[in-house]
């Protein structure tokens, strides 16, 4: 029988979780700032296919927020890449804003280090395959395909540790933590910006079309060039800049674009990316302004509803909070969401590891693959993996490193 602290320990929906304990509940940097929560006052679960819904509850929880003496409400957290799955939004209890002053120092991964599984080679080689053949029907322009790999982890982990170390490394992107329903914690370091508002100003950073960091500068200088003179990498990028343009004409005007894209460099890729501005409709904030845009072509693809259907079909995981929305919203609707990318969900001695790539008429399963190994690679210095396993599914495979 259970005893009522047993089921008070099943309500608060916590699972132990070796080497997690340090961990906050939600953590956000960008640029200078660090956002940090901890504990919940109450969270919110509404699906974000529930739109209305679900924008009705944070607003009703922004007012009761103020209504018992808290005149500065936030509500953080992530939404799933499928709509349709349970919301992790939370209301926290306890918020700090930190500014930092110089660079953060990475600290070391922990006593020894990560063991990665990687089976994963020759079915996303397939499933890309399968996508082209998809493509060349008709069915769809642009599918975002995505990969799992495992990491098994040392006792006596740390899952603050893992996120000092990914802030330390990738200081131009947005670094984030979440504690997720079963007491597991989604970490990662992405370099895309869905919906950043201030007042009615309105910015995104849609970014498609990649290719891996070179060694040198006069490397990294081919591949940009290399990048910009890619037909399929620009195909690849307008799919996606031409729907979030459109989906934001619901939302907001004056839709500023740049004529063309610009290489953007994260510490392990590079990206074509377009800078996109404009000014949000009376009412409408941060969370419903992401809403708006989710999921976008840079994981999902055109048309939205075949891409998420052939997702479902040719990748053997569930995205869960991988390639959602991650973020923040004040009770004035400011607020920053950032693509859930270049992360890791982590409970108890693994950490889940997804990446995926963009794939259109023209792309090579090969190329796509090694795309998406050099995505993982984020995630792999984090957790201070410093030698991958050989895929057993395919003696081809590069490690993670
Ligand atoms: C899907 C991922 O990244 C996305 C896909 C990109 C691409 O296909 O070129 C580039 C950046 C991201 O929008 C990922 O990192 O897992």
């Amino acid at each position: 029988m259970n005893s009522p602290t047993d089921v008070l320990a099943a309500a608060t929906d916590t699972r132990p979780a070796a080497g997690t304990t340090t961990a906050p509940d939600f953590t956000f940097a960008a640029g200078a700032y660090t956002l940090t929560c901890r504990g919940s006052r109450r969270t919110i679960t509404t699906p974000a296919a529930d739109r209305g819904a679900l924008l009705a509850e944070v607003e009703a929880a922004m007012l009761t927020e103020r209504e018992s003496g808290h005149p500065h409400p936030l509500v953080v957290g992530a939404i799933p890449f499928d709509p349709r799955r349970p919301s992790r939004l939370l209301v926290p209890e306890h918020t700090t804003w930190e500014v930092a002053e110089g660079d953060p120092v990475a600290p070391d991964p922990g006593a020894s280090a990560a063991e990665l599984v990687d089976n994963t080679a020759a079915g996303y080689r397939a499933a890309v395959a399968e996508a082209l053949a998809r493509i060349e029907q008709g069915l769809v322009d642009k599918v975002v395909l995505a990969r799992t790999v495992d990491a098994l982890l040392p006792t006596g982990y740390d899952v603050g540790r893992v996120w000092a170390r990914l802030r330390a490394a990738n200081r131009d992107g947005f670094t984030y933590g979440v504690r997720l329903a079963d007491g597991d914690h989604l970490v990662g370091a992405s370099p895309e910006l869905v919906a950043g508002t201030q007042g009615d100003r309105f910015r995104s950073h849609p970014l498609a079309g990649s290719a891996p960091r070179g060694a040198t500068a006069a490397e990294d200088e081919r591949i940009t060039a290399a990048l910009l003179a890619s037909e399929k990498d620009r195909v690849e990028h307008a799919v996606l800049v031409d729907e979030v343009a459109a989906n934001l004409a619901a939302v907001a005007d004056e839709i500023r674009l740049p004529d063309g894209p610009r290489p953007f460099a994260t510490a392990r890729m590079w990206h074509l990316g377009t800078e996109i501005a404009a000014r949000l409709h009376p009412g409408v904030g941060s969370l419903e302004a992401a809403l708006a845009l989710h999921p976008t072509a840079a994981v999902c693809g055109r048309p939205t509803e075949a891409a998420a259907a052939l997702i479902g079909a040719l990748e053997p995981e569930e995205r869960g909070f991988y390639a959602g929305l991650i973020g923040w919203t004040d009770g004035h609707g400011n607020g920053t969401w950032a693509l859930a990318l270049r992360c890791a969900q982590i409970g108890g001695d693994r950490a889940r590891m997804y990446a995926g790539a963009g794939i259109v008429a023209g792309s090579d399963p090969d190329a796509e693959l090694a795309e998406t190994t050099a995505k993982l690679r984020t995630m792999a210095d984090a957790l201070g993996l410093a030698t991958g396993k050989r895929d057993q599914s395919d003696q081809s495979t590069e490690p993670v490193r």
